[in-house]
């Protein structure tokens, strides 16, 4: 963990199911819960249980960063406590769909340094991907350092254009959610085909993350991959022509839900 974040201190404003996943993630690694201030108006049971944790006792005077993982709508009454800790070093961070940077400045000062950013929920388990992209008031020290804790939790990208993030946010912040789907759907599939439902959990868990670790590991292409499963006239292939089919399967789906959940992001932003 870089250490201006564990001299100067982590400040977290808003700490739900993004917030926790992204804590759980960084106390796993090292963090000390000492170095970590929370304000959440409902603390979960789980941060209650966190000793050393510095929780609605209010932030330090100058922390490194400010995490915001608020809901884009709480924007408003949650982040106006906070103008005097803008237009100084402190870094804001951003994990809120579709707030851009430009409504933070407004709040907090043109001279503050803000990163958006876009992460998904397995980061708790160190196998996040967080998209993020900054104002000019952030330097490339400050970027590192909130890659840097990024990295912490898995892996992170540097957008080009900060219209990107809806996106992003279709894809990989919202996408845990189909795959999630997925394995329930590939799950009940199993039960409808008279396995009991607890193997075919089971089985759906397995194959999604076994599939998963290994798009991530091989060298091939996931097509290529897709292939090498699908033996000429077998299994897969019947099963993926229902699955492949232009019109009412998979691609026009995915495509669909992506672009609603983009659309949403923008929605947001406005
Ligand atoms: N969940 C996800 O997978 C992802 C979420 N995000 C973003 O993360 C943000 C949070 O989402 P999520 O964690 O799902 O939502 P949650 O509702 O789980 O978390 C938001 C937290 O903020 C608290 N809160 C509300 N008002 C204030 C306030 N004034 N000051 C401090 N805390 C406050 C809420 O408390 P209470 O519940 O009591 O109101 C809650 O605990 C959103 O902006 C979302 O776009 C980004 C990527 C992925
Ligand atoms: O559903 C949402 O709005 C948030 C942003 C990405 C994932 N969850």
């Amino acid at each position: 963990m870089h250490d201006t974040i564990t001299t100067r201190g982590l400040a977290v404003l808003g700490c739900g199911k993004m917030g926790s996943a992204m804590l759980a993630g960084w106390l796993q690694r090292g963090l000390a819960p000492s170095s970590v201030w929370v304000t959440d108006p409902h603390p979960s049971d789980w941060l209650l249980s966190i000793d050393g944790l510095n929780l609605n006792v209010g932030f330090p005077e100058s922390p490194a960063v400010v995490l915001v993982a608020v809901k884009p709508q709480m924007m408003a009454d949650a982040l106006p406590g906070l103008t005097a800790l803008g237009g100084r070093d402190t870094v804001f961070l951003s994990v809120a769909a579709g707030v851009p940077i430009a409504r933070y400045a407004d709040m907090l000062g043109e001279n503050t340094p803000i990163i958006r950013s876009m992460p998904n929920t397995p980061a708790a388990v160190g196998k996040g991907i967080t998209a993020l992209v900054g104002n000019d008031r952030v330097n490339e020290e400050a970027m590192r350092m909130a890659e840097d804790l990024l990295s912490a939790v898995g892996q992170t990208v540097r957008l080009e254009h900060e219209s990107q993030m809806d996106a992003v946010t279709g894809v990989s912040g919202s996408g845990p959610a189909y795959v999630f789907h997925m394995i329930e759907a590939l799950a009940a599939a199993g039960a409808a085909e008279g396995l009991p439902t607890d193997l075919a959990m089971q089985l759906a868990k397995a194959t999604v993350a076994g599939a998963g670790a290994l798009a991530e590991a091989a060298t091939e292409t996931p097509a290529q991959l897709r292939v090498n499963v699908t033996s000429p006239n077998g299994t897969t292939a019947a099963g993926l022509e229902v699955l492949m089919d232009e019109a009412a399967g998979l691609p026009p789906l995915i495509r669909a839900t992506v672009k609603a959940a983009a659309d949403r992001s923008r929605e947001l932003g406005q």
